[in-house]
């Protein structure tokens, strides 16, 4: 019989379960090559930890490996409905809070501790809160994220012709004004689900993205509906994620608003040093700023500074037995 140990968290009302035990030790070099053994040759523990009757249509969850880079505390596999995400900014938010709580991180320091986590899509610096006892608030360094296309033009069924730009922030991005849905951001998700997710689909269908660096981020993993509002200001901006296989971030979406900052830095809305606060569907707030100009390849990219609170919401024990075929996992969208 199978058993999982998993600590439960979650960012903005975003999951995050964090598995401990239960993964056998996954082959591979890089974590990249770690996702594709999965892919390939061990998915079942994903949908059985992620789906139903374990989880939901939209859990998200981490695999915790060593690193592979020398400057990395920990190496970190994001999980989701459908599959790996390239990178996760509201679970960097939660494990570098757990990091420094379970002491992993062997340099505690105060008022704030250092937490490298090795992502897929390469190395984030995180900044938690920390008074000696208690951890508090988590911010991180992007890794290079740019404007990759502007204005481009995606026949979505149903919705007609879509105006997206495309922002990579860990992983590619469409950015789409709620407007052009003939929506308001404020909607049900269901109806955000049922527009973002068509169009994400369409996208993907029409539309090649290339990383300059790794091929194996070359695809599009979200779309977020915004509220238009990309010139800089210091009011809100609302916008919310739909991405892997229609999952609907309950979070501000760590990746989503490195990507709006890109693109907004792209598109010379937004000068370095000024900061931004985002909102998503539950209400939660992440605040982000770009700090640095770098190069990403040809492009002219930047590092984004992202910030945000995590919880712990529990601990679980899951199990399987050898004849339940239904408990290995399903779903129900
Ligand atoms: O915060 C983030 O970056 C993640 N949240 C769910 C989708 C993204 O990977």
């Amino acid at each position: 019989m199978a058993t999982y140990i998993t600590t439960e968290m979650h960012t903005g009302g975003e999951p995050f379960r964090i598995i401990e035990k239960g993964y056998p030790e996954i082959p591979g070099d890089t974590i990249l090559d770690k996702i594709n053994y999965l892919k390939r040759e061990y998915d079942h523990p994903r949908k059985l930890i992620m789906w139903e009757p374990r989880g939901h249509f939209d859990m998200f969850g981490a695999i915790l490996v060593p690193p592979d880079h020398p400057e990395a505390d920990i190496g970190v596999i994001f999980i989701n409905n459908e599959g790996y995400s390239p990178m996760c900014g509201h679970g960097v938010i939660s494990l570098g809070r757990y990091m420094v709580d379970k002491g992993i991180v062997k340099n505690l320091t105060i008022p704030e501790t250092v937490v490298r986590i090795q992502c897929p899509c390469g190395l984030v610096e995180a900044r938690v809160q920390y008074d000696g006892k208690k951890s508090g608030a988590v911010s991180f360094l992007s890794v290079p994220a740019f404007l990759y296309a502007k204005d481009v033009s995606v026949d979505v069924p149903e919705y007609g012709k879509i105006v997206v730009d495309i922002s990579f922030g860990g992983g590619f991005f469409a950015l789409v004004p709620a407007s052009q849905f003939n929506m308001e951001i404020k909607s049900s998700a269901s109806k955000i689900r049922a527009a973002v997710g068509t169009t994400l689909e369409q996208l993907r269908k029409d539309c090649k993205v290339e990383h300059p660096d790794y091929s194996d981020l070359s695809y599009m993993y979200a779309a977020i509906i915004t509220d238009g509002k990309d010139e800089y200001s210091e009011k809100v901006t609302a916008n919310c994620c739909v991405f892997a296989d229609r999952m609907l971030d309950r979070s501000p979406c760590g990746s989503g608003v490195t990507s709006r900052i890109a693109q907004q830095f792209g598109r010379g809305l937004i000068k370095l040093g000024q900061t931004r606060t985002f909102e998503s569907i539950t209400g939660a707030t992440f605040k982000a700023k770009p700090v640095k100009s770098v190069k990403c390849g040809d492009y002219d990219a930047v590092i984004v500074e992202v910030s945000g609170n995590g919880y712990y919401t529990g601990t679980s024990t899951f199990s399987l037995e050898e004849d339940d075929i239904i408990g290995r996992g399903f779903l129900l969208s």
